[in-house]
Parts: structure tokens; C-alpha cells; sequence
């Protein structure tokens, strides 16, 4: 028997099961915004199955959700919503991953950032005693009564039980600012948007779709710049897989952030992650591979591949400028990357075609999204095979 540590944010007190069917037991406290935690120990039994644990860092409006849809359908099935939950839920859940967002750990609501005068991004919003709690609670297999951060309202709602599932993925601000919830990742990733490209997204969505004037998505960018520098950049430092967006090389000038050049820049030495590379591994290669295979309009594809260094790491880097015309053409360039972690030839292809719909299909954010996608359920199947053959090797012992 474990001794578990389960934090919850209400005051209600119940029983309730984790996914091993152990009797797990809340205790729990909380004031209006400003969340308090108390941490109940009790006797239960750690589940069989570890769950592997992923964290993804951006900031606001940069793709996460649509890195996440393209993550759960590598495992198959749909990720939906806690059925008969909350409708505002942040959550979704598939057979394999559930994945989280870390808007649920605002410990200031809408209305007390706005009295305290802080911004969602800066750490004083956030509760990252309870983050690291039920993270690691849950990579231990115990259930958690997780806040809810109600998007709608601006409010926190009553929690939702977490189960522990396969995959544990923790979305959002901050998954790699606090040391401690750092230390639980299996893998991390940080997608890496640059103002240019953030601001051209952002035009998109919020002006196109959600009504808001050019001005204020400008004065909104602003305002968040400080914090971001400050609290969401430098996490990149941490990640395992960083894919950074940027304007593209081939048109001189371009300010229209349609073309994009995008760099997969992948840690060396990593625990069950090869980066992947382009013909030869840690050669310097420069490939326009538009001709015969592969159809190129105006500006063309340019990809780049070698090592180089991020912050004191050495990596291996992976870039392509310009867009796919024919995503069923795609095959071409796959066919010359190795250590993709496909099962079959052309699954990169396959997946990239199954999403066509998706913002980024056409580029290197939804190649490179697929790719590192691809990578997380090969570490996930070796992390499970290890720990299956472990207790055969002490048998043997
Ligand atoms: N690869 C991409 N190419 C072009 N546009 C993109 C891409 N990824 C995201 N976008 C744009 O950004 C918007 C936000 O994407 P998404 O919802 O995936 O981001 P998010 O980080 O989850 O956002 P939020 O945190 O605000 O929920 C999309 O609606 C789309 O307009
Ligand atoms: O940076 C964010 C992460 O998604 C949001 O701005 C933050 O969660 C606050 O949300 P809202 O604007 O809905 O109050």
C-alpha cells in the first residue's frame, strides 16, 4: 500500500474510485477565487499502469487545441468533453489520452486578476501547489477533483474527477514553469509562435470570427507581452520538441503570415525520443524538393536539416519554409525522413490527409504537429513496455 496525497479545491468531502477501482477519499477546501488546498494522506494503492505524462506549453489563441485534435487521433477515437459533466469543461477525453488544461489552476478568477491587477500569465494567478498535486497524483493512478476554469464566466465552477488515464497531457500557459510539475514530464513540447504570426492568427480568429476590432486585439497583444516574456518564454528552455512559426524566407518583405517557415528544433539525448532527420543523420542538408514529386507553386518548399544548439542543449534541427499544394503528394517528403516512429509507410501522409481541414495542414505546423505526435506514442509504448518487462527482469533476479 501507498501512502496518496489528493488535493482538491471545494469544500466537499466523498468517496470515490480511481480507474483500479481503489477507494479513494476527498477532502477538500476552498475560498471564493483565491483558491486554498488541503492535502489529505491516505492509505491506497498506486494503479499498475503508469501514466505518462505530457506537458504543452503556449500561449494564448497559438494552436494548442489543434496540436492536441491531431495528438488523440495518432491513438484513435474522438476526444470529447467529460460526458455529463460541466458543458464548460476544459477537459477531453479519449480511450488513450485525457487531456487537461492549466486554465483549471487560476487561483484568481476574471473579476480578482482585474482587482489584483495581474494578468492570467503571471504565476501569482496560478496555483501551482495544486497543479503539482493532482499531476502527480494522477501519474501515481489516483483519481483528483480537478477546478474548473469556466471561460464563459470568468469563473471557477465545481471540480470534475480526473481519472488516471494512459496519457495524462497538461496544456496551457505554464506546464514547465514550476520546477516540480517540470519534473513530472515525460515529454514536453512548446510551440513557439512568433509576434508576427501570433498577431496574423490572431487577426484570423478574433476579428474574422469573434467580432473584435484590429485595435483591440493590438492593445490585447500588448498587454499580455510583458508576462509572456516573462513567464511563458522561457519555458521553451525546458521543452524536449520545440516547433517555432515564423514569417517566411521566401518572399522578401512578406507580412501576410500565409507563408510560414516552421522549425522543428529536437533535443538530443532525450530518454525514448531519436529526433527525426532528413537523408543522413547529423549531416547539414539543404533540399528543395519541388520537381517531378512534388507540385510547388509560388514560393516553392524549402527544408533545412542539421544539428545546432538551443540555449545550452544540442539539438537537431528539422525546418521547412513554404506550403504543400498537394497534401496526397506529401508521401514524396516523407519517404526521405527516417525515425518517424510511423507503423506503416506513408502513415505521416495518411494522418496529415485525415486533417486536412485543420489550420496548418498545408505547412510545416501541421507536418511538424503530426510528426511530434507520432514521436509521443512511441515514447508512450516504450515507457509501457519497460515497466511491463520490468517485474519479468526482477522475477529473473
Ligand atoms: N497551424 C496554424 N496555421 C494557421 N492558423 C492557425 C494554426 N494553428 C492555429 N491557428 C489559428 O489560431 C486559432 C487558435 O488555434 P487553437 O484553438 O488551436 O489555439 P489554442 O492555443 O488552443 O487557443 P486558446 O488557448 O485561445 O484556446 C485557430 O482558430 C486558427 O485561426
Ligand atoms: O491566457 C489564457 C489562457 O487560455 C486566458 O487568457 C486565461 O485563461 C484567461 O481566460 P479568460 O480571458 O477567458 O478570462
Amino acid at each position: 500500500m501507498a501512502l496518496c496525497a489528493v488535493s482538491t479545491p471545494t469544500t466537499k468531502t466523498h468517496l470515490g474510485f480511481s480507474h483500479h477501482n481503489h477507494l479513494i477519499f476527498y477532502r477538500t477546501s476552498s475560498k471564493s477565487t483565491k483558491t486554498t488546498t488541503r492535502t489529505t494522506h491516505i492509505a491506497c494503492s498506486a494503479g499498475d499502469q503508469k501514466t505518462v505524462v505530457i506537458g504543452l506549453a503556449a500561449d494564448s489563441g497559438c494552436g494548442k487545441s489543434t496540436f492536441m485534435r491531431r495528438l488523440t487521433s495518432v491513438f484513435g477515437g474522438a476526444a470529447e468533453p467529460p460526458k455529463g459533466g460541466n458543458p464548460d469543461s476544459n477537459t477531453l477525453i479519449s480511450d488513450t489520452t485525457t487531456v487537461i488544461c492549466l486554465d483549471d489552476y487560476h487561483s484568481l478568477d476574471r473579476y480578482g486578476r482585474k482587482e489584483k491587477g495581474v494578468t492570467a500569465l503571471d504565476p501569482r494567478a496560478n496555483n501551482f501547489d495544486l497543479m503539482y498535486e493532482q499531476v502527480k497524483a494522477i501519474k501515481e493512478g489516483v483519481a483528483v477533483e480537478k477546478p474548473i476554469y469556466n471561460h464563459v464566466t470568468g469563473l471557477l465552477d465545481p471540480p470534475e474527477l480526473i481519472q488516471p488515464p494512459k496519457i495524462l497531457v497538461i496544456e496551457g500557459l505554464h506546464p514547465m514553469y514550476d520546477p516540480r510539475v517540470r519534473d513530472l514530464l515525460d515529454f514536453s513540447i512548446y510551440l513557439d509562435i512568433s509576434n508576427e504570426v501570433k498577431f496574423a492568427w490572431k487577426i484570423q480568429r478574433d476579428m474574422a470570427e469573434r467580432g473584435h476590432s484590429l485595435e483591440s486585439i493590438k492593445a490585447s497583444i500588448e498587454a499580455r507581452k510583458p508576462d509572456f516574456d516573462a513567464y511563458i518564454d522561457p519555458q521553451k528552455q525546458y521543452a524536449d520538441a520545440v516547433i517555432e512559426v515564423l514569417p517566411t524566407q521566401l518572399i522578401p518583405d512578406d507580412n501576410e503570415g500565409k507563408v510560414l517557415r516552421v522549425r522543428l528544433i529536437m533535443k538530443e539525448g532525450v530518454k525514448y525520443f531519436s529526433p527525426v532527420y532528413l537523408f543522413d543523420e547529423g549531416s547539414t542538408i539543404s533540399w528543395i524538393p519541388c520537381g517531378r514529386k512534388l507540385t510547388c507553386s509560388y514560393p516553392g518548399i524549402k527544408f533545412f536539416y542539421g544539428p545546432d544548439a538551443y540555449y545550452s542543449d544540442e539539438v537537431s534541427l528539422l525546418e521547412m519554409d513554404g506550403m504543400f499544394d498537394r497534401l496526397d503528394e506529401l508521401i514524396y517528403v516523407e519517404s526521405h525522413l527516417s525515425n518517424l516512429s510511423t507503423k506503416f509507410y506513408g502513415e505521416v501522409t495518411q494522418q496529415m490527409l485525415k486533417h486536412a481541414d485543420f489550420p496548418g495542414s498545408n505547412n510545416g505546423t501541421g507536418f511538424f504537429q503530426t510528426i511530434v505526435g507520432l514521436k509521443i506514442r512511441d515514447l508512450y509504448e516504450q515507457i509501457i513496455g519497460e515497466s511491463a518487462s520490468a517485474p519479468l527482469e526482477a522475477a529473473k533476479v
